[in-house]
């Protein structure tokens, strides 16, 4: 059987006597993206830094590819790439100096730091010390920093704060080259829009608890949320058809996700209507139904 890339086991974690993490488990395959998201304090930053070993769960276990998460960290045997939250590098030092020196840690060569520097559109700033680089040229530096040994897993807390759309479809394009390669890829954001087309699982996280794990389509089945299908003379179509008038309201057809098929199948052998317009619940609208109206406190132990 495969091992999963990332395997946390009914983990908790407590800092003194807040409980940060409460009984959390899910997987992450070679070749899979899983999107962390949750409000601000929900535990996404603490569980990167359990995979990463650089924390041990209170009780549970964290494996990376089949071992303990923190005894990697001290060996370092598996390839992880990490992009923190707050990125900073000591700011003295050019970006080039930044990567020749994780380049040299990790064994990554002088042609494949310079691709990454052009890349990522630094080339001109490459010599010029990180304290006149802005927040977004940082995040870009630390984002290179991240992907530079073609790491197996690939942790991403926040990558596209502070990156303009061009370099954030970039990153997401990049992503993509490592997911083909085999790499696990763990993106914590609050940028659900972005996010939404690139991966292959969402995490929701709420007050240190999973409050919901799955694919879009999975998600979207579990949630309560319509989806709708418009074409131009539905009206008169559905005054003649007894089963299209079971899911006609405000001038569509509205519908539990787990009939899309169903009625797809209907419109076009029954109906002959070849062109219609589907709308699917959003993942940001998902998300929001999942947490409610009212603000997340880290501070509220459910
Ligand atoms: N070292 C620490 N000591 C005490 N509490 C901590 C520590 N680190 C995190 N916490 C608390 O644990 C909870 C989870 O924090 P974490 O950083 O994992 O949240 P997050 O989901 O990444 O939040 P955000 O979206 O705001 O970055 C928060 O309530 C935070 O205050």
């Amino acid at each position: 059987m495969l091992t999963p890339s990332v395997k946390l086991t009914d983990v908790s974690l407590r800092y003194n006597d807040f409980t940060a993490l409460n009984h959390v488990s899910f997987e992450v395959n070679a070749g899979q993206t899983m999107a962390l998201l949750g409000h601000n304090g929900a535990g996404k930053s603490s569980l990167i830094k359990i995979i990463l070993g650089l924390i041990i769960p209170t009780s549970g276990t964290a494996k990376v590819i089949g071992q303990c998460a923190h005894a990697n960290q001290q060996k370092s045997s598996i390839n992880l790439g990490y992009l923190p939250e707050d990125v900073s590098f000591y700011d003295k030092l050019s970006g080039r100096e930044v990567l020749g020196y994780f380049g040299a840690l990790k064994g990554v060569s002088l042609a494949r730091i310079d691709a990454l520097i052009e890349e990522f559109g630094l080339g001109y700033a490459q010599h010029r010390q990180l304290k006149t680089y802005s927040k977004g040229m940082k995040q870009r530096l630390g984002v290179a920093q991240a992907i530079l040994s073609q790491p197996k897993i690939l942790l991403l807390d926040e990558p596209t704060v502070g990156l303009d759309p061009q370099a954030s479809q970039f990153l997401y394009g990049k992503i993509n080259e490592l997911k083909q390669a085999g790499c696990a890829v763990v993106i914590s954001t609050h940028e659900l829009s972005l996010v939404e087309s690139h991966l292959d699982t969402a995490l929701i996280m709420a007050r240190g608890k999973r409050r919901a794990l799955g694919t879009c389509a999975e998600l979207r089945k579990a949630s309560s949320l319509k989806s709708s299908i418009h074409f131009d003379d539905l009206a008169q179509r559905v005054k003649s058809n007894a089963y299209l008038q079971q899911f006609y309201q405000q001038g569509m057809l509205q519908f539990d996700s787990s009939a899309k098929a169903e009625i797809v199948k209907h419109l076009v052998t029954q109906c002959q209507v070849f062109d219609f317009d589907i709308k699917e619940p959003r993942l940001e609208d998902i998300y929001h139904e999942l947490m409610g109206q009212s603000l997340c406190s880290p501070a509220e132990q459910a």
